[in-house]
């Protein structure tokens, strides 16, 4: 009895102190922008924004009731604010005020490590001169050389479709697996069968495990971020099955970087050829003004390179896949350009990728619709002013044209929101999956804002994704290969969905991850 007193009395208490924090930081300013009723004070809008049956079945209807910058609640009463604006996005993204959530921030440091270019964003000057060293590795000529491994990776899964011995296959673990490979050999310089097992299935693990929601997990986060920095940095020492994870992926990847790297340095000194991949060409390149990059900050990078740039990228291509199984018309057309531009006897070196007009509006019409990040949280570090385009009315009826943030406040860049904006940039039917759009100057011509296309699937600012020319050249020689040679449908009675956890995923009507897709050999 005395206990079951004693455990509702300390849980009370700890809901009062969090919901005093949560007052006492709030908002006039935001409190006052108009946005949708909360149906509960613990999850506030939350659950409705993450766990509803398709992402953006509220968010989307949100924004054309509320505009591109509108209120929505937070767990235990926090106000957030949701934001779309092209101004304010790129105000958030270019400002160095505005930096992830304390959980997130905790999260990154603890799957990638301290020294990862994600983690060091904080680092200013620091995070400026590991991108400076990365960013010729990334540019458009580097990443050319990388076709022959794209076009070798795509015929595997040629293969290994042709292996499969049904009519549906699920196209997410091939697409995953191809990925991978990839960032193997572009990276490491090596097949992803010489990376050590362990290191490889960690890294599925952790990507496995990413990819679950659920209300606790969203609570967790949101207590999370009212707690002080030290103490998130030392939880994942908890002896928790989650934590325990994300421990053992950042010691192995510390270790096979280590490896990689001490093999690629032996090498260099006994003047044996290292070959163009990434971590090689990192630690032979000429520093002379800037200093020479360390070994460790080429290891750091491991785990990073290996979660991030794959998996974004396979399920990017699992979407564009599933919305062709929908266009039987369309797909016939781009497997016609495809065919063309193969010509006869061509190989794929010699494609003209960048001169084909239907894969590139397939590939900005896929990540258009479905950025892999659809949403990104900024904390503000001190008092802030986000500057709008277009000004708003607050519930008393006051304009707006810009938003007054306090420090510590979170606002919500909505990445997929701003990719679905009708009148300032994609058209009426900005809802529809539509490459043409691409095609017949329906899409705004103006200022960009991201790195690619005017979307923000990469963000943009000083931040920008490091891999998007890497991400569209694997897309576009992938695609070339899949749809040269196969055709894709949806099987009977398969409805696909869109779900969020982290990423975006694709799952069937019942939730159940993946992609799968009818695949017919045509040639
Ligand atoms: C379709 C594929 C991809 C998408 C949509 C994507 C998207 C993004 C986004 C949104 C960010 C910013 C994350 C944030 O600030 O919260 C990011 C960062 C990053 N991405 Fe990508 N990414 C893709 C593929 C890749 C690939 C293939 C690589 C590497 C080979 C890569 C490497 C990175 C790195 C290193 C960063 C951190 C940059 C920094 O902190 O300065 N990404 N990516």
């Amino acid at each position: 009895m005395n206990y079951t007193v004693t455990t509702v009395s300390a849980a009370l208490t700890a809901v009062l102190a969090l919901s005093w924090i949560v007052r006492r930081r709030s908002n006039r300013d935001i409190r006052t922008i108009v946005g949708p009723p909360s149906p509960s004070w613990i999850f506030g809008n939350m659950l409705q924004q993450l766990l509803s049956p398709s992402y953006g079945d509220y968010e989307f209807k949100w924004r054309k009731a509320y505009g591109s910058v509108y209120r929505i609640k937070g767990c235990l009463g926090q106000d957030r604010l949701m934001v779309s604006d092209p101004t304010a996005v790129q105000y958030l993204v270019n400002c160095p005020s505005f930096h992830y959530p304390r959980s997130l921030e905790a999260l990154l440091r603890s799957v990638y490590g301290a020294k990862s270019i994600i983690a060091r964003r904080l680092g200013g000057d620091h995070h400026k001169q590991l991108r400076a060293w990365m960013n010729p590795a990334f540019a458009a000529a580097a990443v050319r050389q990388y076709q022959p491994v794209f076009a070798r990776v795509a015929q595997r899964i040629t293969e290994r479709i042709d292996d499969c011995e049904t009519l549906s296959i699920d196209m997410c673990p091939l697409l995953s697996d191809a990925s991978l490979s990839s960032i193997s050999e572009v990276v490491f310089g090596c097949p992803v069968e010489d990376l050590s097992a362990d290191l490889v299935e960690s890294t599925f693990q952790i990507v496995h495990l990413s990819s679950n929601q659920s209300a606790s997990q969203i609570l967790f986060d949101a207590i999370s971020n009212l707690l002080p920095g030290w103490i998130l940095r030392h939880a994942v020492y908890l002896p928790i099955k989650h934590f325990r994870v994300v421990r053992t992926q950042l010691h192995l990847a510390n270790r096979e970087g280590w490896r990689l790297v001490r093999e690629k340095t032996e090498a260099a000194k006994q003047g044996l050829e290292t070959g163009g991949d990434l971590y090689s060409v990192l630690l032979n390149s000429d520093k002379s003004n800037s200093g020479r990059l360390r070994e460790e900050d080429v290891v750091a990078q491991t785990s990073l390179l290996m979660v991030a740039g794959h998996d974004t990228a396979a399920k990017t291509l699992a979407f564009g896949l599933i919305e062709l199984a929908q266009n039987a018309q369309f797909q016939e057309s781009l497997r016609a350009e495809i065919h063309a531009a193969l010509g006869t006897g061509r190989d794929s070196e010699h494609i003209p990728y960048d001169s084909m007009p239907l894969l590139n509006a397939f590939i900005k019409e896929t990540l258009r619709m479905y950025p892999a990040l659809p949403i990104s949280d900024r904390r503000a570090l001190k008092d802030e002013v986000i500057p709008l385009s277009e000004s708003i009315v607050t519930t008393a009826g006051k304009q707006l044209d810009r938003v007054h943030i306090r420090k510590g406040e979170v606002v919500s860049i909505a990445i997929a929101s701003y990719q679905r904006l009708m009148e300032s940039r994609w058209g009426d039917d900005a809802d529809k999956f539509r490459p043409a759009r691409w095609l017949d100057g329906t899409v705004y011509q103006g200022e960009a804002i991201g790195p690619y296309a005017n979307l923000f699937s990469f963000l943009g600012g000083p931040r920008t994704c490091l891999g998007w020319r890497f991400a569209i050249f694997e897309m576009q020689v992938f695609l070339c290969e899949l749809v040269g040679k196969f055709s894709f449908s949806l099987p009977k009675d398969y409805y696909p969905r869109v779900k969020i956890a982290n990423l975006l995923l694709p799952t069937d009507s019942h939730g159940n991850k993946g992609a799968l897709l009818e695949v017919k050999r045509v040639l």
